[in-house]
């Protein structure tokens, strides 16, 4: 399956950012793309939660949603949302952090809202508090889809090995984690937990990412690291990004899987042990 990463500098305006996503999906899919591919909160990148509160919309409104499905069912390709910001009506006002994957018929085939939430001082004048403005989900997802089973993550979620491990035990060939990365741990740890994690599950992996410095108009600035990557079952990076928006391409396929599974076949050496 040729899969195009996009790597995109998402601002806080969705309107904006869904017209942009979309001319990049249309140029990878006339380039050939069965399965596209965008990185964490495609749909807007604040810092700003009064910023938040005024542009995202709940699921059934959202209008990223509703033009990537519309684009995807015209052009009959695959699409991973690496996620949207969106309202939930949940009491406590927090959003969900959702990533979809849609169909070539431009269904809704799964939705993944992510489980760990990135609360972490990473210097010391840089803190995020993900878990104040958004509501973490409950349940691990994978999809079967005719050229691969995919197991959804998004971001700090690429920390918790056991969700991958668990995701490829359920059949999962295709990992996916789309990020807004920090450029501080970024630059200290991105590279080596995606190769980790494609690694120890035999897996393809495949991070589309934010990039760049990310609207400054209105709230604080942000900044992600990019580096979007795409790393073999075998561990090899096949793509790299840079730190500004590109298309990064790979043809997916399952004997990669088979075959690193083959060689090494850890994912299914798993032992019970007691302790520690
Ligand atoms: O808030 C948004 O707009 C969207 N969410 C994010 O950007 C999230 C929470 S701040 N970022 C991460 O998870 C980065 C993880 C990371 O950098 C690490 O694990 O080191």
């Amino acid at each position: 399956m040729r899969s195009a990463l996009l790597q995109l500098s998402s601002t806080d305006d969705p309107a904006e950012n869904l017209a942009i996503t979309a001319a990049r999906i249309e140029a990878a899919v006339a380039e050939g793309a069965g399965f596209v591919l965008t990185p964490e909160v495609t749909n807007c990148v604040s810092a700003s939660r009064t910023r938040q509160q005024a542009v995202l919309q709940q699921e059934k409104d959202d209008i990223t949603l509703a033009g990537l499905r519309d684009l995807a069912a015209r052009r009959g390709i695959w699409l991973s949302i690496g996620s949207l910001a969106l309202k939930t009506g949940a009491a406590d006002g927090r959003f969900a952090n959702r990533s979809f994957l849609i169909g070539p018929a431009g269904d809704i085939v799964a939705r993944y809202d992510k489980i760990h939430m990135f609360d972490v001082q990473v210097s010391e004048t840089e803190t995020y508090r993900e878990s104040a403005g958004f509501r973490p989900g409950t349940a691990a997802v994978v999809v079967e889809t005719p050229f691969a089973t995919l197991g959804l993550s998004i971001c700090y979620d690429l920390r918790f090995p056991q969700l991958y491990r668990a995701l490829a035990h359920a059949g999962a060939e295709v990992l996916l984690v789309p990020s807004a990365f920090s450029p501080v741990t970024g630059a200290a740890h991105w590279q080596p937990l995606l190769r980790a994690r494609a690694i120890e599950s035999g897996a393809w992996v495949l991070a589309a990412a934010q990039c760049g410095t990310h609207d400054a108009v209105r709230g604080k600035q942000r900044t992600t690291y990019g580096h979007s990557m795409a790393v073999a079952p075998w561990g090899e990076i096949l793509a790299e990004a840079g730190e500004a928006p590109e298309v990064l391409w790979v043809d997916l396929s399952r004997e990669a899987v088979d075959k690193a599974r083959e060689r090494v076949p850890s994912l299914t050496d798993d032992r019970d042990f007691t302790g520690p």
